[in-house]
């Protein structure tokens, strides 16, 4: 199934019996053929309903921005839906932010450069001068902004100058500085950071020797997306690893950081291909 001729529709709405038929039967009435079909119900006795459709659009029989129209006069009203239609073709354009570990950073522009993440790089900004080589060695434009007590309003505000217009989505890979809400308020939903523990166990700076000092069996990584408040936003993916009281403080993390890499790619990716509809502060991953 090619990307190039391939929409995705999401949908949200409170639920009921009909959705299914009325959006499947709109969509045959202009000739799109629905490759994928997933959907939710939150409570089946009448909570939020959550679709996801992949279909092609060789045969569609009205422009797009018509098809968007109709089924925004049509369909939607009827359920009282919030939707969205997303094009495969148009790729979102990501900004990374980190600081000096570069394990998760190297795993995106990995996996990346190898074509398993269909979205575009547009620049990488960090607090440190360390990863330039690294990044640019993949053609990526990398951009040192330092950042001080003294200046982390002048900083937050340089990163915001060189965003506007250049990401779709931010991700944060072991970025190490709180994003205030001027930052965070224009990319609500699009901002995905991975957390070095098992949410939300170990919120802020240093899970790791907060475990170690908890004793814990296992650790974990947690990919979400950021609000204001740390640590605290919608959770994407997750994933844990068994320890044992053999393992010291630096233990945990070099078998942490394995974790943290693979559960940011897993996040990054289901958002680049439109899977996560959030729901409050929760999402539904397809
Ligand atoms: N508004 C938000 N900003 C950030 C979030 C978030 O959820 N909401 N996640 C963090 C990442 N993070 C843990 O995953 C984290 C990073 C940094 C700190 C912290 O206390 N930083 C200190 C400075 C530390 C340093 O200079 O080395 C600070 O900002 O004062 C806690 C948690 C990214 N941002």
């Amino acid at each position: 199934m090619s990307l190039e001729t391939t929409a995705r529709l999401l949908i949200t709405c409170p639920d009921k019996p009909g959705i299914v038929a009325a959006v499947t039967g709109f969509l045959y009435s202009h000739n799109v053929n629905i490759n994928t079909l997933d959907q939710h119900s939150s409570d089946p006795e009448g909570g939020n309903f959550f679709m996801r459709l992949e279909f092609q659009t060789p045969h569609l029989d009205i422009s797009k921005p018509a098809l968007e129209k109709a089924f925004g006069e049509v369909v939607a009203p009827r359920f009282d839906m919030h939707w969205r239609i997303h094009y495969a073709w148009e790729r979102k354009k990501m900004a990374i932010l980190v600081s000096r570990w570069d394990h998760c950073l190297l795993e995106l522009l990995w996996r990346w450069s190898r074509g398993e993440l269909h979205c575009d790089i547009s620049m990488v900004i960090s607090n440190h001068p360390d990863l330039r080589e690294a990044v640019e060695s993949f053609g990526v434009p990398f951009h040192h902004i330092p950042i001080i007590k003294e200046n982390r309003h002048e900083a937050d505000q340089a990163m915001l100058k060189l965003l506007d217009g250049q990401a779709d989505f931010v991700v944060l890979a072991r970025y190490m500085q709180i994003l205030p809400k001027e930052f965070v308020a224009p990319y609500s939903r699009r901002i995905i950071n991975i957390h070095h523990s098992f949410l939300p166990a170990f919120i802020g700076a240093d899970p790791y020797r907060q475990a170690y000092e908890r004793g814990v069996k296992i650790i974990g990584a947690t990919a979400h997306y950021v609000t204001e408040e740390l640590d605290a936003g919608p959770i994407i993916e997750q994933d844990v690893a068994r320890v044992s009281h053999r393992y010291n403080i630096e233990a945990l993390k070099d078998l942490g950081r394995d974790l943290e890499r693979q559960v940011l790619a897993r996040a990054v990716r289901c958002h680049v291909d439109d899977r996560i509809i959030v729901d409050g502060n929760k999402t539904v991953v397809f």
